[in-house]
């Protein structure tokens, strides 16, 4: 069984593959003040609740926008698999053509989420990612990844309202119903969620201009992430909801990398 882990900014999602099947998936916070023991025994029971014991884990694969967490989940993965981890990181194969600048800078669950849509779904397309931060990504009809866009994220675009405002308070993402709101509450929502629909619509239609100029309306938009639903029930520029695509191209990513892979524990790194 294939243990994979999608670490972003507010969740870790972990997902087990058994054959080409994503069996479960679980979502906990991330917490960089978590030691390597407290990961130990958070993984542990998850998988347990699923009745799997640690030695049903062949290998671990795991991708990362956080750093300052990796050491403490890399050492609870060494001591409850004893194994090392496949990282998704600069020199590991992805089969795509990353044209950023610098391609190192851009974020593993960006490459991860493009390899598995262009995959599924056949370039040209975007991938619109509702984390933490709201990620757009252009992937050419050849699968080359172009770069993209990066927009603050829905809750945390709230969560500044609320604590830049004196008078403005934390609110829920739901729907207002309307534009003309008569309470405060309600025209929180409504500037957070139909304004940021107006910002996905606008970035999406520039994007499919800039990626395929002759015929724009052959590009897809595969939405992913927490709050996805929430944007793509109230706009039609969204083709499809995949909520399990980073998890889908971890596992496409361990198929490229398993085959030259060591991840025997070397004996230095072994716990007294
Ligand atoms: N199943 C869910 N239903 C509703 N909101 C969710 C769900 N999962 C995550 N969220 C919210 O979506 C936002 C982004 O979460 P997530 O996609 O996990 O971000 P990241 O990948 O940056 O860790 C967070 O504000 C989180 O509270
Ligand atoms: C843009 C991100 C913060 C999104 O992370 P998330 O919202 O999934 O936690 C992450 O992909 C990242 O740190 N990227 C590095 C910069 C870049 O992609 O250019
Ligand atoms: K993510």
């Amino acid at each position: 069984m294939l243990l994979v882990f999608d670490v972003g900014n507010t969740n870790i999602v972990m997902g087990t593959f058994e054959g080409d099947e994503l069996s479960f998936s679980w979502r906990m916070s991330t917490d960089k003040d978590k030691s390597s023991d407290e990961y130990v025994i958070l993984i542990s029971q998850m998988l347990q609740y699923q009745d799997i014991k640690p030695y049903m884990i062949d290998d671990v694969i795991v991708s990362s926008v956080v750093p300052d967490l990796m050491y403490s989940l890399e050492h609870a993965i060494r001591k409850l698999f004893k194994l090392m981890p496949l990282l998704v990181e600069p020199g590991i194969k992805t089969g795509m053509d990353i044209q950023y600048d610098n391609p190192k800078q851009v974020g593993a669950d960006r490459i991860v989420n493009a390899v598995a849509a262009f995959q599924k779904y056949a370039g040209p397309l975007i991938v619109v990612d509702f984390g933490t931060a709201t990620t757009f990504c252009a992937i050419a009809e050849k699968g080359n990844y172009l770069g993209g866009t990066i927009a603050p994220g829905i809750k945390i675009s709230s969560d500044a309202l609320f604590q830049k405002a004196a008078k403005l308070p934390r609110i829920d993402l739901v729907k207002p119903g309307q534009v003309i709101c008569k309470n405060t509450v309600n025209s929180m929502q409504s500037g957070i969620i139909y304004g940021y629909v107006g910002l996905v619509e606008h970035i999406v239609n520039k994007m499919k201009k800039e990626l395929s100029p002759d015929a724009p309306e052959k590009v897809k938009v595969i939405a992913t992430g927490g709050l996805s639903t929430l944007i793509s029930s109230e706009t039609e520029i969204i083709d499809m909801v995949d909520k399990t695509i980073t998890l889908d191209g971890l596992k496409i990513i361990y198929d490229l990398n398993s085959q030259d892979r060591e991840k025997e524990i070397p004996p230095e790194m072994l716990e007294g």
